[in-house]
């Protein structure tokens, strides 16, 4: 059985991808299940019990990386594979494997059966504990996540980031943070942490993904204010971040923060409430829907 979980409020919108990736399924031969959230983290309840139904061989994540976090909390451990329709805004993730956004390519990859296991991180904050996929961000980026407007990100997409972006880089004050990366103290303005390689999409944030192993990218910003966070974010758009003289790159397992004010949290591109802040790896790996080299896909 596959289940497939949709996010009807998801970025792309295209939810006619989802009924034409369940025909392609059934045509197969698969029995093939849908759900659809309700409200936040219902995607996490309906991937528990998709998880706990036998001879349920994938769940399917049918919206952006908010989704599959989502998701994976909710199969964590199992032994199913999570198979990703990009429907989000960015889907960093999909981009980041190399998946297909094609609905018959993606069919196809479920149908072939091939996996590929990557380590998730798990974020603890003012919210609550929970996975993330690709990356957290405290400081900067996470005012922009905290104050992006949803209406507007239906209608427009990505560019509500950029006017998001734009309203911060006036209003944020970049209160500073003591990063601490595998008990080595750092103080930062901002610092993104991340499991992949690439950011917003398709822009290059960190030197390589650590998708497969149990580490991850810290991404420090030591200068506060204007001039440095766009001498940042058009180092990011040309992929040399790391050149930057006030921007260190480390590995690292296990990241605390901590800030004499509670600053936002974004996870995966969702608020995840504010500091302090402790990520570490997810105790269970997970095994991904992807094409093998056999699978000619
Ligand atoms: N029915 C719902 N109503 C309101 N929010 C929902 C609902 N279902 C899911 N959500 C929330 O929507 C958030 C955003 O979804 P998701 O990340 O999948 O899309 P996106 O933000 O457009 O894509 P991306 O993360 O790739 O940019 C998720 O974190 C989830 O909690």
């Amino acid at each position: 059985m596959i289940f497939i979980v949709v996010n009807p409020h998801a970025g792309g919108h295209r939810l006619e991808r989802v009924a034409h990736l369940a025909q392609y399924l059934r045509q197969a031969g698969l029995h093939v299940e849908i759900g659809h959230t309700q409200y936040s983290g219902h995607a996490t309840m309906l991937a528990r019990m998709a998880a706990r139904t036998p001879g349920c061989t994938h769940i399917v994540a049918a919206g952006g990386d908010g989704t599959i976090a989502e998701v994976a909390q909710g199969m964590a451990g199992a032994d199913i594979v999570l198979a990703i329709l990009p429907l989000g805004t960015a889907n960093v993730l999909a981009r980041e494997l190399g998946l297909p956004f094609d609905v018959a390519r993606v069919a196809r990859i479920i149908t072939a059966g091939g996996s590929r296991r990557v380590w998730p991180g798990r974020l603890r904050s003012s919210a609550g504990e929970g996975l993330f996929v690709q990356m957290v961000g405290v400081g900067f980026d996470a005012h922009v996540v905290h104050h992006v407007s949803l209406r507007l990100k239906r209608a427009v997409g990505r560019m509500a980031y950029v006017a998001s972006m734009l309203g911060a880089l006036r209003q944020y004050r970049f209160p500073p943070m003591t990063v601490t990366v595998d008990g080595a103290a750092y103080e930062a303005a901002s610092v993104i942490v991340s499991k992949g390689a690439l950011y917003a999409g398709k822009y290059v944030l960190a030197p390589q993904s650590m998708q497969a192993e149990r580490l991850f990218s810290v991404v420090l910003f030591h200068s506060a204010g204007i001039g440095a966070t766009v001498r940042a974010g058009l180092a990011l758009l040309r992929g040399n971040l790391g050149r930057l003289r006030d921007v260190t790159i480390v590995q690292a397992r296990v990241i605390e923060i901590s800030s004499p004010a509670a600053l936002p949290v974004q996870g995966d591109g969702d608020a995840r409430g504010f500091t302090p802040v402790r990520i570490d790896i997810a105790d269970h790996p997970l095994r991904i829907a992807v094409a093998t080299d056999r699978s000619g896909i």
